[in-house]
């Protein structure tokens, strides 16, 4: 038989109530408190992701939560998502959450109560005799203010079996209409939270008339999995934070039950309202609201959640993006995949990004002489970026037919040492070394370079430049020289500046041979 809910009307068997708790649940975690524009932002992204229900904060906690509980239903007052206040089994807890509630077209007072023995007899200090008449009394009071009413066994899940059954059947018995069945300390193992809802619905009388929920904390990091269960054993709402933000290690994440629910249809056949393309949006608001991102490998919404580094990975992608994503990043609202460069990646994914940097007619020379180089990059660099990229494949284009190529250098530096640099250098093919002190290991280099290639040539500038932030950066050198009035320049770039200077003072000689070519076709040596 299909349930009858006041605010959902007959819900059909296969739908999944999201029950979004983002402003309440969410908020609990330390630090992230929201003022009342931030909730009422949220509160509107929530409607537009598609939630069913919000819970929009626990109104007696202070006058600011009450106000924003007040203005989330002035918000919904003509239509939109159910607003729940959530307070605790006492007249006062409730009143005040009707209260806040009036203006919301749909409005669900949500009483909590603990059931387990340790919480009754340490935080409640209460017999079970007296948590039931108090569960019956509370619901009863809510049912007064409103005909929807959500009734929570807080750490239902360490509670006897047997009582929490008398406790459940005493909330519906008084009119509650959603039952919540909350993993309070994430404690539960799927296994465990199946066996409760089964339990549940088979044994207390009314089970069927109202709607089973799931509440999980992610203690250990068993809240989407808990909350899947739960949905196989019959719960048919689940209560969940965007990026799973809440109380300690936080709650469900929606996002994860709403794309577990899309992507594994086959096993999970349910229906839900959530508009997943909206979930990307949603994450990054609250992101920005709260101040706290969520880490790059977060499923679904993390930086990294789909982004390629390494080159089989990326080879795959590039061929066909199902060999390693099992849902498409525009389906929660990312514009593509991304494939970073890093120390794993191959050709494959370096000549993609050349193509996308707009270096489409490189030789495989060229080609193969960058992606060494890259390599090499990548093993000194965390990240390498296209700036990178394109500042090592324009160093290789204008290297193409260099004469003189700089294959060795090695430098010693301290402050109590003369600096001093040893390099080769292979001049039309063949190997030459320079060895020299400096007055720096830059000059040195320089004069290391004059001694393997015997020059006379005035330098005009020396520039460096950092390519992108951080320790890691590559520099990027320029050098400019003077012969016979003729100006030519030259530039380098790697993460270490001395090489990045050898690289560029060896392309300036290289151009400088060329023009020399061009004016005096004889004078190909020093
Ligand atoms: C599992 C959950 O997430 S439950 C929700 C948790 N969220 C919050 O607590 C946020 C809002 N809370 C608050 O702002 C405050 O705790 C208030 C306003 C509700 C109460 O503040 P205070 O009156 O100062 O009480 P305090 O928080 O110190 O202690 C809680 C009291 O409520 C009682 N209590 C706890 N849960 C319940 C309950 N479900 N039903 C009835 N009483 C309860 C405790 O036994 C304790 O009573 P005592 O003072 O007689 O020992
Ligand atoms: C109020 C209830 C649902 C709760 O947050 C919990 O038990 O974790």
């Amino acid at each position: 038989m299909p349930v009858t809910h006041p605010s959902f009307g007959t819900l059909d068997p296969d739908r999944i109530i999201f029950f979004d708790t983002t402003l309440r649940d969410g908020e609990q975690s330390p630090g992230f408190s929201m003022n009342l524009e931030e909730k009422l932002r949220m509160a509107e992204a929530l409607h537009e992701l598609g939630v069913d229900v919000i819970e929009a904060g626990f109104a007696i906690a202070s006058p600011g939560d009450f106000e924003s509980v007040r203005s989330i239903a002035q918000l919904f007052a003509k239509d939109g998502p159910v607003v729940a206040s959530l307070g605790r089994a006492n007249p006062a807890d409730i009143l005040r959450s009707a209260e806040a509630l009036k203006p919301a077209a749909r409005k669900r007072i949500h009483i909590v109560l603990a059931t387990s023995d340790l919480h009754m007899r340490v935080k409640l200090r209460m017999t079970r005799d007296e948590v039931v008449e108090l569960t019956t009394s509370s619901v009863t009071l809510g049912r007064q203010h409103s005909d929807d009413v959500e009734w929570s066994a807080e750490d239902g899940s360490r509670s006897d079996p047997d009582f929490l059954c008398r406790c459940v059947e005493a909330a519906i018995k008084a009119g509650a209409t959603t039952i919540n069945i909350p993993d309070t300390v994430g404690y539960s193992m799927p296994a465990d939270i199946g066996a409760i809802f089964r339990d549940l619905r088979e044994r207390v009388p009314g089970a069927d008339t109202v709607v089973f929920s799931a509440h999980n904390h992610n203690d250990l990091g068993m809240a989407v999995a808990n909350t899947l269960a739960a949905i196989n054993a019959g719960a048919r709402q689940i209560e969940a934070t965007i990026n799973g933000i809440g109380e300690r290690a936080g709650n469900a994440s929606i996002e994860e039950v709403a794309m577990a629910l899309r992507t594994r249809h086959d096993v999970l056949p349910f229906k839900n309202s959530i508009q997943t393309p909206r979930i990307l949006r949603t994450s990054k608001l609250l992101a920005t609201i709260t101040g706290f991102d969520v880490q790059p490998n977060k499923a679904i919404v993390g930086r990294n959640a789909f982004a390629h580094e390494s080159g089989i990975h990326q080879d795959g992608v590039l061929k066909d993006a199902s060999t390693y994503e099992i849902m498409t990043p525009e389906s929660v609202g990312w514009t593509t995949n991304s494939l970073v460069l890093g120390k794993h990646s191959g050709r494959a994914a370096f000549r993609d990004k050349l193509k996308a940097l707009g270096y489409g007619e490189i030789g495989d020379n060229q080609l193969n002489d960058a992606f060494r180089r890259f390599k090499d990059i990548a093993d000194r660099k965390k990240v390498v970026y296209d700036e990178d990229i394109a500042a090592l494949v324009d160093d290789e284009v204008v290297r193409g037919h260099d004469r003189i190529r700089l294959t060795a250098l090695s430098v010693s530096t301290g402050m109590d040492e003369k600096p001093s640099a040893t390099l080769t250098l292979e001049i039309d093919g063949e190997s030459r070394t320079g060895a020299a002190p400096g007055d720096g290991a830059v000059d040195a280099t320089f004069n290391a370079i004059r001694q393997a290639f015997p020059h006379e040539i005035q330098l005009k500038l020396f520039a460096v430049q950092s390519i992108t932030g951080g320790t890691d950066a590559q520099a990027r050198v320029t050098v400019r020289f003077e012969e016979n009035g003729k100006l030519v320049d030259g530039q380098g770039s790697d993460t270490c500046t001395i090489v990045a200077s050898a690289r560029a003072y060896v392309h300036a000689l290289n151009k400088l041979l060329v023009k020399r070519e061009r004016t005096e076709p004889e004078a190909l040596s020093a």
